[in-house]
């Protein structure tokens, strides 16, 4: 028996609008201990957290206060301090350590022009308003540290001694005129003319960013500085204070011979610098041949813990986990690459930030949140035997993300797909305690009761092992509907996620809620490749991209439709960037087998796609070549990014395609979608193409993913009736 699937436009919106009304977390600061006159200590927990909102179009921000009671080692008693507050204007902002002063940087429109203000907070009392816009001393402040897992470069950060601060900002650009400007004719100084001269960016999303600076604020003095005598080559950023405030450690990536897109690809050449004040020296600090990000400076002050790992290659990789100590200024791998998980079932590293704090109080260990397969969990290392234990392994909750820790107090945020992002803390147990976290919840959200979820094993059949990397296996996930009736067969929705070294963990998926709740099935696949199962899984698929991802994704999808459960008149496809090259190369080489296909931002054409992406590396790399930056294609290496590509096979092609494309995509060009409408429309395959101005890569303005989301859908309903 067919299942009914919700089909009326107004009724998907209303679920759309429902779920969508669950928040996400992006931040949290735990204050300094406070001791009440009764005795009782407490710490205040500032939270930050986002909301589609589909009236004003846009996400909106807001914060919440909680206070959490707690003596050394457990929390007594919690809750929230007061209601939420929408946050606007507010560029980035940073309590001081003592927690007696607040910065901020503010967007605040004057007479109509934009400006930026650096704010001092001291009690209730706005100190000082500086007008940085109006100081003329660097371009725009980056924002790229609002949120912890989205910064690249930005930052702001008291000095250990609360007199200064620091943050990474756009360099000043001279004003350029034209050769007919009224200043040049009377004042022929320069030549002009450098009004439209080109400059580079750091790619998809990052369009505004090109020479970053690092600015220091004395706050007695009311004087902001740009940062000089570091190296030409570099572009700073992710700085903090070196102990004892005696310079600035930041990370510096190469941007020579040109940059390269930096989102989604954190395997660009950079190092650790520490930048001296008192003699104006730049040292660096780690090798330079490798890319590393999130330095962290242990609460002792004499480590350094960042993330590294290989330049170029795969853009998601293995990371080791390496600490620099700042006496003796040697070098040490805590943890190393996992080819293959051993028996303790530690996969790796593939965390690309490192939380705001992630050190233990004792300066010991080190605790991150991580995917491992396709859970995300919280792992505890320590630094002395870098031995690792997982603190959630257990747990019946897909995804947990650690937004801080300070003086061992824990505050994370944890999701499932049948479950809304909520907010626990919990103490760190001692160093050689065998005790378990107890999790103390600030904020819950409700389970929905008809979303049911698991994570299903593959082992790719013989004839598809890899014999380079033999014997991997892949994982899906399966979210469907709770009480499905027996004779009920459900319709599927197949969606390989992009990347491809990324991977889907069991976590607060929107738009899989929704679908469920309308009645759909959704396989989630993470094909050999993804990141979360050994560095091995992920070089297995250079080279065997358009083949090896491809067939795994429909060896799952036939494996859970012998289960019976499903309608396999009613299989579609759907997937963005590489999942969309995907999702557009299953049609091609299985003509027929799904109904319908949507596509975000697809690569269609890797050959094509070289000359304009912001990162060719990609490419050249993911056809199973290597990349230099000078390197230019030979004709078999053409002819194997054209024979790889999904638009080979677009005459096989049944299937009716939606394509959503962003207009200003500099990731997966525009020209890449356009490239198959046209040669679907030429062959008369169904094809309709939905353009979205001022969007990038993502898709993620509030109108464009829900717009998405309802086209998506109901294309999938019309062409299951076909
Ligand atoms: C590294 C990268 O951005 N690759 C793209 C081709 C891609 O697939 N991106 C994914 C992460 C996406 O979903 O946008």
């Amino acid at each position: 028996m067919d299942s009914k699937v919700m089909s009326s436009p107004g009724e998907i919106a209303r679920v759309y609008k429902e779920l969508s009304l669950y928040p996400s977390l992006s931040r949290a600061d735990v204050g300094p201990v406070i001791t009440s006159q009764y005795g009782g200590k407490y710490s205040n927990i500032y939270t930050e957290w986002s909301q589609r909102d589909l009236e004003r179009n846009e996400n909106v921000k807001f914060c919440r206060q909680y206070i959490v009671f707690h003596d050394d080692k457990s929390v007594v008693y919690s809750g929230a301090s007061g209601n939420c507050t929408e946050i606007k204007g507010e560029v980035l902002s940073k309590d001081s350590p003592s927690g007696d002063m607040k910065a901020v940087v503010r967007e605040s429109s004057v007479k109509g022009e934009d400006k930026q203000f650096l704010e001092v907070w001291s009690k209730n009392i706005k100190m000082k308003s500086i007008n940085l816009s109006a100081l003329k001393k660097h371009g725009k402040v980056y924002d790229d540290a609002s949120c912890y897992y989205l910064t690249l470069f930005g930052c702001l950060v008291w000095s250990h001694s609360e007199t200064h601060l620091l943050y990474v900002a756009e360099k000043k650009r001279p004003k350029a005129e034209s050769f007919f400007q009224k200043s040049r004719i009377y004042r022929p100084a320069g030549a002009g003319g450098e009004q439209f001269v080109f400059h580079e960016d750091w790619g998809e999303a990052l369009g505004d960013k090109s020479c970053p600076v690092l600015c220091i604020l004395d706050i007695e003095g009311d004087f902001v500085s740009v940062l000089d005598g570091l190296p030409d080559d570099i572009s700073p950023g992710q700085a903090f204070w070196a102990p004892g405030d005696t310079g600035v450690v930041f990370i510096g990536w190469w941007h020579e011979p040109f940059r390269l897109g930096l989102k989604y690809c954190p395997n660009r050449r950079s190092a650790l610098f520490y930048m001296d004040l008192t003699g104006g020296k730049c040292e660096q600090l780690s090798s330079g041949k490798t890319s590393v990000c999130s330095p962290r400076l242990s609460p002792d002050q004499c480590r350094i813990a960042y993330l590294e790992c290989s330049v170029y290659g795969p853009h998601m990789q293995c990371s080791k986990l390496c600490m620099y100590d700042w006496y003796t200024k040697k070098t040490s791998v805590v943890v190393d690459v996992i080819k293959r998980p051993g028996k303790d079932g530690f996969t790796g590293i593939y965390s690309s930030q490192l939380s705001p704090q992630c050190w233990s109080a004792d300066s010991q260990r080190i605790i991150f949140a991580c995917p491992q397969r396709s859970r995300k969990d919280l792992l505890m290392v320590d630094i002395n035997t870098g031995s690792i234990n997982s603190l959630t392994a257990k747990s019946d909750i897909g995804s947990w993300c650690l937004l801080n820790i300070e003086r061992d107090l824990m505050v994370v945020s944890c999701s499932s797909p049948n479950c809304p992002p909520s907010l626990w803390v919990g103490f760190l147990p001692g160093i050689d305690s065998q005790e378990n976290v107890d999790w103390v919840t600030l904020e819950d959200s409700e389970k929905l009761q008809d979303v049911d979820w698991q994570i299903l094993t593959f082992t790719p059949p013989s004839e598809d092992d890899n014999s380079q990397y033999s014997n991997l296996e892949f994982d899906a996930l399966l979210i469907k509907p709770k009480e499905v009736k027996d004779e009920v067969k459900l319709p599927l929705i197949v969606t390989p996620h992009g990347g491809p070294h990324s991977v889907i963990v069991a976590e607060w998926l929107l738009s899989s809620a929704v679908l469920c709740r309308m009645g759909f099935a959704v396989l989630l696949v993470n094909y050999r490749g993804s990141i979360g199962y050994g560095e091995d899984s992920i070089y297995s698929l250079l080279g065997n991209v358009g083949t090896q991802d491809v067939k795994d994704v429909q060896f799952a999808v036939e494996s859970v439709l012998k289960s019976g459960s499903i309608d396999e008149q009613k299989v579609a496809v759907s997937g963005g960037s590489h999942g969309g090259f995907l999702a557009c190369h299953l049609i091609g080489q299985y003509p027929g087998f799904y109904k319908a296909c949507v596509a975000r931002n697809p690569v269609i054409n890797m050959a094509s796609m070289i000359g304009s992406t912001d990162i060719p590396d990609w490419c050249m790399v993911e056809a199973g070549f290597v990349f230099n930056t000078d390197c230019l294609p030979d004709a078999a290496e053409w002819e194997k990014m054209l024979n790889i590509s999904p638009i080979k096979y677009v005459s096989q092609v049944k299937t009716p395609v939606l394509l959503t494309i962003g207009e200003d995509d500099k990731r997966v060009p525009n020209k890449q979608g356009i490239e198959y409408y046209k040669a679907l429309k030429a062959r008369q395959i169904p094809v309709r193409l939905l353009w979205y101005p001022g969007n990038n890569h993502s898709l993620s303005k509030v109108d464009a993913e829900s717009d998405g989301f309802m086209n998506m859908v109901l294309w999938m309903i019309q062409h299951f009736s076909d």
